[in-house]
């Protein structure tokens, strides 16, 4: 079973687009993301099942876990686990398709009740932000960081913080309890496949113990 505490890499369609989806989440992966979550808000069913299915397999060579973004049947088909919003249907009914020993997470924005919600319905991790200024997303909702504190203090589950991460902000989220930093641009916005290597050891080692 994947722990979940570490970097959590997020693809996304346009920065990972000519031919750099494979070896950029290959890069991540090497350096060090436990998580890899699949995310493209394309309505191509074809292209997700084709790029899911290259993404599992190297997940499965790094002993990581894929993670589909927004679409439970996906992840059942394939054996994965799911990240979903609060408008892409409910965390039970993924619990009861995907059984009990799939990962799955929720968003649940700046909302503490969401959360407690989430971890009833059976989530493995709940997801919080957006925490700063996020280039792939700039209209998420805000989240403050005393919202980790809280969220440490009432729930059992791992908190995941999103939104605008990067390598200067992510030591802020830590140190205030988030498990997994989930990142799009701060890791995969790069020139070279060795660059989003060297970015992905980076923020893994802001997990390592001292
Ligand atoms: C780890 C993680 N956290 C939050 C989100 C956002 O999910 P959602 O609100 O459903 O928005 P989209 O990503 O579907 O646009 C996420 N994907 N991953
Ligand atoms: C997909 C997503 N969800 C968010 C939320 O707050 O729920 S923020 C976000 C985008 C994360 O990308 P970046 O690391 O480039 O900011
Ligand atoms: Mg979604």
């Amino acid at each position: 079973m994947t722990p979940l505490r570490g970097l959590y890499a997020i693809t996304d369609s346009q920065l990972l687009a000519g031919g750099r989806l494979l070896p950029y989440a290959e890069a991540a992966l090497n350096g060090g993301a436990r998580l890899l979550q699949y995310r493209d808000k394309s309505s191509d069913d074809a292209l997700h099942q084709r790029e899911a299915e290259a993404l599992r397999e190297l997940c499965e060579r790094y002993g990581a876990t894929l993670i589909i973004n927004d679409d439970a049947e996906l992840a059942a088909r394939l054996g994965v686990g799911v990240h979903l919003g609060q408008g892409d249907g409910s965390l039970a009914a993924a619990r009861a398709l995907l059984g009990g020993q799939a990962i799955i997470g929720g968003t649940c924005h700046a909302r503490l009740g969401l959360a407690l919600q989430a971890a009833k319905e059976g989530a493995s991790y709940v997801a919080f932000g957006r925490f700063f200024e996020s280039h792939t997303k700039p209209g998420a909702p805000t989240a403050a960081l005393e919202l980790l504190d809280q969220a440490k203090s009432h729930l059992q589950l791992p908190l995941v913080a999103i939104g605008g991460v990067t390598l200067d902000n992510a030591p802020q989220l830590i140190t205030r309890g988030a498990d997994m930093v989930a990142v799009v641009h701060a890791l995969f916005a790069a020139d070279s496949a060795a660059e989003v290597e060297r970015r992905a050891r980076a923020f893994a080692a802001l997990f390592a113990p001292h």
